[in-house]
């Protein structure tokens, strides 16, 4: 026999109460369960998974860590990450999510932007204009702790970099609204040749690679990407305003990271990482320079793709 009609609304209604409850309890929001940064964590995954990049994890470690532990930061943190394609730019801007906020990438304060897929077309660089800035100021005044991360950004119109300058300076508040707690990641390609000129200077000099510093680059290569003709860093005041924090060199991969990549690819995808499988890939892509094969042309870009041929 069916239980008395108000039985059945009161079960009903106490699921639906527990459902929405369930449901509340799992929605992502601005606090200490959703973002909470792993110092340890970062610096493990940096250490271990990163490969080839000593310049940059020493830089991002310390830049990240100091960031987030100042109590009381007078900017936001601001990266610009440069290198070749493959070397890891998009995957260390992972690496730093992954340790902030418990959604990793998907998180809904992690915002990623691409400049050739979100702002294609340069007739609407008006609308553009509008429309970044405002939605750089909604997701912050809803939480402070928002990662932005703008790939490509040398195919970024000068003018759209300039509609964000606001919000990488020293200002206190914007229209109520204080930017200081957000992380800013540009990553591009600009000033890869003249990182790729270092690199390959200390190695036909026999320097070991892991001696090369930060300074070696550094000035370089905030002149490099500010002269950067085709651009769209050359005619903003980004760089001569200081707003960026930081300059991240991305070095060229050789071929023992290539192995290391197309290894660690064989045990993501949960087969037994076999090395000859791997040489075999690795002879097969392009290195330069030509004759003497050191460095990767595409870093360890395709690797996964790639891999399936030789398996
Ligand atoms: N230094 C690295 N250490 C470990 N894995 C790497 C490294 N660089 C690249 N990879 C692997 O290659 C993939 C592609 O690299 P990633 O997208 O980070 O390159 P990128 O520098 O952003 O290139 P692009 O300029 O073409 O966007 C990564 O997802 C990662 O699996």
């Amino acid at each position: 026999m069916l239980p008395p009609v108000p039985v059945v609304i009161g079960v009903f209604a106490g699921v639906a109460a527990l459902v929405n409850w369930s449901f509340n309890w799992n929605k992502e929001v601005c606090d200490k369960k959703w973002i909470n940064f792993n110092e340890e964590g970062l610096k493990k995954d940096i250490q271990t998974k990163l490969f080839g990049q000593h310049v940059a994890a020493q830089v991002i470690l310390k830049a990240v860590t100091g960031f987030i532990k100042s109590k009381n930061p007078k900017k936001p943190l601001v990266l610009s990450l440069h290198g070749s394609t493959g070397t890891g730019k998009n995957f260390v801007s992972q690496l730093i999510a992954e340790n902030i906020y418990k959604n990793k990438m998907r998180s809904n304060f992690v915002h990623l932007f691409t400049a050739t897929a979100h702002f294609p077309h340069k007739a609407h660089i008006d609308t553009y204009k509008i429309q970044l800035p405002e939605w750089i100021r909604g997701n912050v005044s809803i939480c402070p702790r928002s990662l932005f991360i703008f790939d490509e950004m040398d195919k970024m119109h000068p003018e759209l970099i300039d509609s964000i300058k606001p919000y990488l300076d020293f200002y206190d508040n914007l229209n109520g609204v204080s930017y200081r707690q957000a992380i800013f990641i540009f990553l591009s390609n600009a000033g890869s040749t003249m990182i790729n000129e270092v690199v390959m200077k200390f190695w036909r000099d026999g320097r070991e690679r892991e001696k090369i510093q930060l300074k070696d680059l550094e000035t370089e290569l905030s002149q490099s990407v500010f002269n950067y003709k085709t651009s769209g860093f050359w005619h903003t005041s980004l760089i001569d305003k200081k707003l960026v924090d930081f300059f991240v060199p991305l070095l060229p991969l050789d071929y023992k990271h290539v192995i290391q990549c197309g290894l660690t690819e064989m045990a993501r995808e949960g087969r037994v990482p076999d090395k000859n499988v791997v040489k075999k890939m690795a002879d097969d892509l392009i290195f330069f320079p030509k004759e003497e094969r050191v460095f990767s042309d595409q870093g360890c870009k395709h690797i996964a793709n790639k891999l399936y041929f030789y398996i």
